[in-house]
């Protein structure tokens, strides 16, 4: 498990994964911005023509009362004035044509008393609209007006009143004419009320100057104060002149999108509202594309870094197999495959090389091991070694093999008359001379100080063993120049045949060894053969 954590794969798909993270994290973070920008410009557009088409709309239909009121007042008879019955059925005929005012008509004498009213409701006629808004503005300036939004005497209902004065010729106040229209009248708010703005957003229609709603999508907040200065920011910026849009936490602490648009022939205004969440849920829209999106990035680039990688690190797994069998000695040292021309195939090369060198440090070490340094010639473990080997074959074969054992005859003066260098190269002298007196197959070896080894293999008899002695002895008589010196030493050579002396290493040595001790008690430059054994 461990492995799979600290392996390089493991943390490159990791590293990948936090790019493509990081990604969306940027992705998220620029694209909140920009998206909610461009978001909030798009609605707020879309939301402020609304706004505007709804007040617009309102607009129309009070023009369209007032309109009808003032155009009635100047068409009422007035000689009628003081015939209430034949004024209802006056009333009664223009009402039932053109029903705008859905409370209905009601004609207020100078004294602000309802005289006539149709249709008639119970106590209306009678009643006292003096101290009304809409009567008192008739006296006072003699035009129409329109009445702030309020419960209606006689209606007991949200309404709103809009009046006009009845003058004779000379201008002077008859009576009013008020039509009276409910707040949820059909066809009068229809716009506002029950409706929504998106799915949970909806519409307010505000009288600044009195501070109530006068309607709202949801028609019971008809005629309810609207919040004080301090609550809603741009409540209040509305309330002060602002038209536009902005957003802002409303009275329930939820953020909204808010649109504002004037109603033209009142100080009314009617904002369109959205709560932020809804108007910008195309942005959690668009955060779950992206993280759907990333995910699937994501799976593509975990698979194909998984495979990509596996291509890349293969033959970097495969060569960290083989040099570890090689290493641990179950495969033989050998070059990896250089499969590719990249950091991979780089190393595998660098490992080659490394190859190369250890084994020619290897080849130096077993030349040393097995060599004499001096002479060149090999030494005694690589003779024992190599003395083993022709005995099993001469075994085999059913060959002979010979053993000359020699060592030089008065060596020492050489080393202490003329010194060690110059011995040294008396030594090599020997070697070399040795070497030229036998076959390729055949070995010489040094033995140790002045002694050195001959093997011969495939010898038919003791006589050409003898010869090869008698050779060796001659050409390490023959006068030696080193230098300036002329030298002469002399060698004897003791002589033991395998596998007549003896069928082992140690045994045939011995033999040789104690053949050359009687050749040097025999007078020296000469050779002995061992005794044989007794048959
Ligand atoms: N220069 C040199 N001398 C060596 C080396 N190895 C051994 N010797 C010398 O070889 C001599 C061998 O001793 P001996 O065999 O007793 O000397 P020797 O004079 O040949 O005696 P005999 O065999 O009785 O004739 C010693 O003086 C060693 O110091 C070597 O590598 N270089």
């Amino acid at each position: 498990m461990g492995r799979v954590f600290i392996s390089l794969k493991t943390r490159l798909i990791v590293f990948a994964l936090a790019l493509v993270l990081v990604g969306l994290a940027i992705r998220v973070v620029i694209m909140t911005d920009f998206m909610r920008d461009e978001l909030q410009q798009l609605v707020s557009a879309q939301q402020l023509s609304l706004a505007t088409y709804v007040a617009q709309d309102i607009d129309a239909k009070l023009r369209t009362r007032q309109e009808l009121v003032r155009r009635l007042a100047e068409q009422l008879p007035q000689n009628l004035l003081q015939q209430s019955d034949a004024l209802a059925a006056w009333l009664a005929a223009r009402h039932d044509s053109q029903s705008l005012f859905s409370a209905g008509l009601i004609v207020v004498s100078p004294a602000g008393i309802a005289t006539t009213d149709y249709p008639s409701l119970p106590g209306r006629r009678g009643t006292s609209y003096a101290d009304r808004d809409w009567f008192l503005a008739i006296r006072n300036s003699g035009t129409s007006a329109m009445g702030a939004p309020t419960i209606g005497r006689s209606t007991h209902r949200p309404g709103i009143v809009m009046a006009a004065p009845i003058k004779d010729a000379r201008g002077q106040l008859l009576g009013v004419l008020a039509g009276v229209t409910t707040l949820n009248a059909p066809g009068f708010l229809d716009l506002v009320q029950n409706n929504r703005v998106g799915e949970s957003g909806g519409f307010l229609l505000i009288s600044p100057k009195d501070r109530i709603f006068v309607m709202a999508s949801d028609p019971a907040m008809a005629l309810r104060p609207t919040p004080p200065p301090g609550i809603n920011r741009l409540h209040d910026q509305a309330m002060a002149g602002y038209r536009g849009s902005g957003i802002t936490i409303n009275a329930q602490g939820v953020e909204e999108l808010s649109s504002i648009a004037s109603v033209p022939s009142t100080d009314w205004f009617l904002v369109a509202r959205t709560p932020t969440r809804e108007a910008f849920r195309p942005l959690e829209h668009l955060y779950g594309f992206l993280l759907r999106n990333t995910l699937v990035i994501g799976a593509v680039v975990t698979i194909a870094s998984l495979l990509i990688l596996g291509w890349l690190f293969r033959p970097l797994a495969h060569a960290a197999r083989q040099v570890r069998s090689m290493a641990e000695g179950i495969t033989p040292l050998r070059s990896l495959p250089v499969v590719r021309n990249d950091e991979v195939g780089e190393l595998a090369s660098g490992f080659n090389l490394l190859l190369g060198k250890l084994r020619e440090r290897e080849a130096t070490l077993a030349r040393i091991a097995h060599h004499d340094p001096l002479t060149a010639l090999p030494n005694r473990a690589a003779f024992h070694e190599r003395l083993s080997q022709s005995i099993a074959l001469a075994r085999r074969q059913g060959n002979h093999l010979a053993l000359l054992f020699l060592d030089l005859d008065d060596f020492k003066p050489v080393n202490d008359d003329h010194g060690h260098d110059i011995g040294d190269q008396v030594l090599r002298l020997v070697a070399q001379r040795l070497q030229d007196k036998v076959r390729k197959a055949d070995m010489v070896a040094r033995f140790g100080g002045d002694e050195f080894i001959i093997l011969l293999t495939d010898i038919t008899d003791i006589t050409s063993a003898a010869g090869v002695a008698e050779k060796c002895i001659e050409v390490l008589s023959a006068p030696m120049r080193v230098g300036k010196l002329q030298l002469k030493i002399g060698a004897s050579i003791g002589i033991a045949l395998y596998p007549d002396h003896a069928d082992n290493t140690d045994s045939l040595l011995a033999h040789a060894d104690a053949a050359m001790y009687d050749a040097k008690r025999g007078g020296r430059n000469g050779y002995r053969i061992a005794p044989f054994p007794a048959t």
